[in-house]
């Protein structure tokens, strides 16, 4: 990928001009009615994604996608899907889109096709989880599966965990469980009221060496042993998902229970590999089967589509809108829907695991911001929580506001009284309460103004909040797919854009060197001094207190 910084481009320049304009969304929506038809997307006619409700208009655009452009996205993209080693710092490709891959065109990696291993992979899911799911597979004493607990953390728990809650209604009688937390308290409280006789254990690593993941995995390994008392019961009920077989033999997992990906996959774009195992045994390997299909379909229109209709980049560019030149330091990603409410959090890795970094691709220090913070929770709990500052703070939080159309459990009328919310919030945001409407709903209610003169400020919305609507006719497999890979298209142009290497993620690192330097320093009562004053007091004073 070349090396471009985009603040040395004419674009970057015009933009920073542009901004000068100082759009108000009010006043362009009273200037063009045809705002909503021009500035809104749809993708097979199931997800409509209207942007209109953003400070932009043909200019921002127009400057935006000539900054695409000279960032050299085009050929950033055909990179990365065709298995360059766009990880530049980790010497990897990066093809999470291969895993999806339904056309199963040949993807090479050093010249070799990577199409006949994933398909391996695959059919082996599918196997192993209509033997689990029809009850053939049996435990060590002889019964059937039914729970399901997946050990793994980041990329190994936040996708099959979202993606299996998202798509709850689609799943079957296996009950799932996920155990993330190195906190004794995680794995304590799922094992509780499990039977290790009849639960299965995933263990779901990338590298197979996490701390949390494989203390986790003793932990489990450790209550089953005790219970049954034959070691050869771990080939009954564990598996591992990963792509190090060695640290999987060293476990005690046999080789053959092994779910393998490569060292091309990210940890949080893995969902689509084995990472998915829990997801296909949750929903079976079909509605998994649909979930490549939506991201794949959502793979091509990226790669295919002009910038112009090209909803990934479109949703990309308009962030960097708000980020780089409106000065909006995160974004909220707001579901209004309670099956989506893992989806904020997944993207909280997705995007700032992805684009937090401030190194550029000339191993330079940028001057511009990169990725936004992101955070967000379900529609109407947020509402009551925290849109208080969204709509009168002083800070600008663009959101995604995303619902279905159709609901999965149409109960009396709470579908539509949570849309009328889901429509509200935006025409809230965007339009605002000005002061003579605050003053003619005092009049309207008896009051005189001289008598409210003092509150009318407090009552005042300014508006001109930007969102993004993103209106899906129903959450499947199919859509929930496109809608992720929808997201992870856009964290990609964002990354090129920004000039930074958005697959790997060093800045986790040295906390985890820290931690495993202290961990033997906690294993005495001796009084601790290697640190600074601060550190040094925190443990002396754990120490004293444990
Ligand atoms: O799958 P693994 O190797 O256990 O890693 C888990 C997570 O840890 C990270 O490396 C960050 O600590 C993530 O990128 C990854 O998703």
């Amino acid at each position: 990928m070349q090396n471009i910084n985009p603040t040395k481009t004419s674009s970057w320049n015009a933009l920073t001009q542009h901004k000068n304009d100082n759009l108000n969304i009010a006043e362009l929506f009273k200037a063009d009615p045809n705002r909503f038809e021009k500035y809104s997307l749809q993708f097979e006619d199931q997800i409509l994604v209207d942007y209109s409700k953003n400070a932009i208009n043909e200019k921002t655009l127009t400057l935006l996608r000539q900054l695409a452009e000279e960032c050299g996205l085009k050929s950033a993209a055909q990179a990365m899907f065709s298995g360059e080693k766009i990880n530049r710092t980790e010497d990897r490709a990066v093809l999470h889109t291969a895993l999806r891959n339904r056309s199963n065109t040949p993807v090479k990696v050093d010249g070799k096709d990577v199409m006949p291993e994933v398909n391996a992979v695959l059919a082996k899911m599918k196997e192993f989880s209509d033997r689990v799911i029809s009850g053939e597979w049996k435990g060590y004493t002889g019964k059937a599966i039914t729970d399901v607990i997946n050990i793994g953390i980041g990329g190994s728990d936040l996708g099959p965990y979202m993606v299996t809650e998202a798509l709850r209604p689609y799943k079957n009688h296996l009950t799932m469980h996920f155990v993330s937390n190195v906190d004794g308290t995680h794995i304590a409280e799922t094992l509780k009221d499990l039977n290790p006789e009849t639960t299965l254990v995933l263990v779901a690593s990338k590298t197979f060496t996490t701390q949390e993941t494989m203390t986790n995995a003793h932990t489990a390994r450790d209550w089953l042993l005790n219970s049954v008392k034959d070691e050869s019961a771990v080939a009954k009920h564990f598996v591992a998902l990963s792509t190090n077989a060695k640290e999987v033999a060293k476990f005690g997992i046999d080789t053959a229970n092994m779910f393998e990906f490569w060292d091309w996959v990210g940890g949080r774009y893995s969902l689509w590999s084995a990472i998915g195992l829990s997801i296909v045994l949750s929903i079976g390997f079909e509605n998994f089967e649909q979930l490549l299909e939506g991201a794949h379909a959502m793979d091509k229109h990226f790669l295919n589509t002009p910038i112009e209709k090209n909803i990934p980049a479109t949703l990309a560019l308009v962030g960097i809108w708000n980020n780089n030149f409106l000065g909006a330091e995160s974004e909220a990603i707001l579901p209004y829907d309670q099956y989506m409410h893992r989806f904020a959090a997944y993207f909280q890795q997705g995007n700032m695991e992805s684009n937090g970094k401030y190194v550029g691709r000339d191993g330079e220090a940028v001057s511009y911001q990169t990725g936004p913070i992101i955070w967000g929770e379900p529609g109407t709990n947020g509402q009551h929580a925290f849109y208080q500052l969204i709509h009168q703070g002083t800070k600008l939080i663009p959101c995604d506001f995303i619902a279905p159309a159709q609901s999965h459990n149409q109960v009396g009328d709470h579908h539509s009284k949570l849309l009328s919310n889901f429509f509200a919030q935006t025409e809230a945001l965007a339009f605002g309460k000005s002061k003579e409407v605050v003053e003619q709903e005092f009049v309207q209610a008896g009051r005189s103004l001289e008598e409210v003169a003092e509150i009318i400020p407090f009552k005042v919305f300014t508006g001109n909040k930007p969102t993004n609507s993103i209106l899906v006719q129903k959450i499947t497999p199919f859509t929930l797919g496109a809608l992720i890979a929808m997201y992870e298209h856009k964290i990609f142009v964002q990354g090129v854009i920004f000039n930074i290497y958005s697959f790997d993620q060093w800045g986790v690192e040295l906390g985890k060197q820290l931690a495993n330097r202290i961990l033997p320093e906690l294993e005495n009562n001796e009084k601790i001094t290697s640190h600074d004053s601060s550190t040094n007091g925190l443990i002396n004073q754990f120490k004293a207190w444990r």
